[in-house]
Order: structure tokens, then C-alpha cells, then sequence
């Protein structure tokens, strides 16, 4: 494992959808050269040799617990527009929705892709799969992303969340506070990775509970928003409805009969951010009978950062988080 150099300065792009932070470290922002063909070769080259890079970025002083990541890379997939490498605070995720749709607005304002309107459409390699993002553009201005996840199916999808009522844990999505949530589906999360195996299709690197998303149940179909918090990776909480999260949501109401294709749902984060989404077809995946998700929402520009390391910062060039 290597430690960070004293002569690293690596510049960033800070947005945010729904609340939920995305520093973008494009590929000359200058992180450190990644070896390895594919993007899960790559994944794994990262966590194993250049591990210190992720927690430069997003632990303190420079993140905080809940930040968010995304690391830009040439794709292996032929019909790749760009190649992205998701980070958090433990580690790298297998798909996110937040972050492919302010992805999506940044590839066209970079002119990472051809630009066409009134939606230009982005491919973006995830670790999961490639998800499809067409990004609302009107010549001038990009806004509005939505994009096809890959198949999503109940046991589970781009990534793996287990989907319980906030009802069921004795609490509720309006009045108990954020924490009780959080510490509620950490321990849901807790539980599950003891006694649950899970398999995927594709790779074993994406077979992993993310997550746990504590929901309001409103799982029958109406024009009604509902509500979910998400707790992934280490007891991280996502801000924003979480992209991956509502298309598992999408999928299990889906199977469980209670919405049909191209029905909307409205879904909220605890930052009070809107996605909607809906079944655009069924398909088979493996053995799964899979559906895919089509998510919306908005994704926005904070700022740019550019970081750097003192040698004698011990600290600092560490990174750390406080729990
Ligand atoms: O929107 C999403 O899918 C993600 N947001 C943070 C956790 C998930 O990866």
C-alpha cells in the first residue's frame, strides 16, 4: 500500500444531486497513474495500491464522513463514453445513481461527448454495467439527467440494499431523527452480511451488501412522494434519494405487482431532493427476470477544489474520520 506523495496536487470538480456531495477527479486531475485493463481491474488496482488517494479525498480534513466520490478512466466497454470508479468512506461502490446524473451534466460540459439537443446522450461504464444517461441540453444550458440502470432484480440490482419500512424498526420517516434512522439500518446491514450469501451473474466483486434503505412502505402505486433514507458503505448516509436505491425500489414494487411499466414514482431523499423513476421494460438477466429502471433528477455545480500535502503532515496526508 503506498502513502501519499508530498508532491501531490490533485484539482476537483464539487457538485451535488439531491444533496448529496460528488468531488469528480477527472483524469488529469492528477491522481496518481492506474494500471490494469478493465475498469474492475482498475477498481482493484485502486483499492489495493492507491487506497491512501481515496482516503486523501474523502476523509477529513479535505472530506467528511459522508462524502462522496467519483474517479474518471478511460472505459474497456466499446460503446463507453467515460469509465467511472465510485469512492465513500470505506471503500468503492459497484453503481450510483446521484453520481451518474451529475456525471451525465459534466461530460457534456466538459465535451467529453458530441453534444446534441434537446438530450445528449452519455454512456457511462460503472462497475456494474453500462447505464445510459441523456442529459436534457438546449444549446446552451445542460440540466436535467435521467438514465437506464442496468437490470435491476429483487435479490437485487447495480447494487445490493436491503428495503425495510422504517414502520417495521419501530421508527418513522417524518419525525425520528436522521440518526436513529442511520443507526437502525447499520444494524439491519449488520445483521444481513452475517447470515446473507449473495450471488451475481456477472462477478464476484459485485456481490456485497451495500446498504440498507429504510422507506415509509409506500409501495402501492400513487402520485403521492414517498420517502427513503439510504445507510451505505460505513453507516453513510445518503443525502439524496439514491439512484441506485429507488431502482431497487422500483424493482421490488414492480415484482410485487404493486406499479406496472412506465408507471412514475416520486421519490424524496432526507435533503428534501426529488428523483422519479420507472419501469421501461422487463428483461431476463441470468436467471433473473430483471427490470429495467429509468431514474431522473438533477444534478448541480458547488465549486472546484485543488488539494495538496505538506510532508510534515502526518494527519492530514492520513486522512481521518470521526465517528
Ligand atoms: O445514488 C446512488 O445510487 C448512491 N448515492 C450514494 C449511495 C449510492 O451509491
Amino acid at each position: 500500500m503506498e502513502t501519499v506523495s508530498a508532491s501531490t496536487k490533485i484539482s476537483t470538480t464539487e457538485m451535488h444531486t439531491g444533496g448529496e456531495p460528488l468531488r469528480v477527479i477527472d483524469k488529469d486531475s492528477g491522481f496518481p497513474p492506474i494500471k490494469g485493463n478493465t475498469l474492475l481491474e482498475k477498481r482493484r488496482y485502486i483499492k489495493e495500491h492507491l487506497d491512501c488517494y481515496r482516503k486523501l479525498l474523502m476523509f477529513e480534513p479535505r472530506g467528511h464522513y459522508d462524502m462522496y466520490g467519483v474517479l474518471l478512466v478511460s472505459p474497456d466497454m466499446n460503446d463507453a463514453d467515460i469509465g467511472a470508479i465510485f469512492m465513500h468512506n470505506e471503500g468503492y461502490s459497484t453503481m450510483c445513481g446521484h453520481a451518474v446524473i451529475a456525471l451525465g451534466r459534466y461530460a457534456v460540459d466538459k465535451g467529453l461527448v458530441k453534444k446534441t439537443c434537446p438530450e445528449t446522450k452519455v454512456n457511462i461504464q460503472c462497475p456494474c454495467g453500462l447505464v445510459e444517461a441523456y442529459v436534457s441540453f438546449d444549446g446552451t444550458k445542460s440540466s436535467a439527467v435521467r438514465f437506464h440502470s442496468v437490470p435491476g432484480f429483487l435479490f437485487a440490482s447495480g447494487a445490493f440494499y436491503a428495503l425495510v419500512p422504517a414502520k417495521s424498526l419501530g421508527l418513522d420517516m417524518k419525525t425520528s431523527k436522521v440518526k436513529d434512522l442511520q443507526e437502525a439500518a447499520a444494524a439491519v446491514t449488520a445483521s444481513l452480511k452475517k447470515s446473507l450469501k449473495l450471488e451475481h451473474p456477472d462477478s464476484a466483486d459485485l456481490a456485497f451488501l451495500y446498504g440498507t434503505i429504510v422507506t415509509d412502505g409506500k409501495d402501492l402505486y400513487s402520485e403521492e412522494i414517498t420517502d427513503n433514507i439510504c445507510v451505505f458503505a460505513d453507516e453513510e448516509v445518503d443525502r439524496s434519494p439514491c439512484g441506485s436505491g429507488v431502482t431497487a425500489r422500483i424493482a421490488q414494487q414492480y415484482h410485487r405487482n404493486l406499479i406496472q411499466v412506465n408507471q412514475t414514482r416520486t421519490f424524496r431523499g432526507p435533503a428534501g431532493g426529488i428523483f422519479q423513476a420507472k419501469v421501461v421494460k422487463q428483461v431476463q438477466y441470468g436467471q433473473h427476470k430483471s427490470v429495467i429502471v429509468e431514474v431522473s433528477g438533477n444534478g448541480y455545480y458547488t465549486g472546484t477544489s485543488t488539494f495538496t500535502v505538506e510532508e510534515d503532515d502526518k494527519i492530514g496526508g492520513a486522512g481521518f474520520l470521526l465517528k
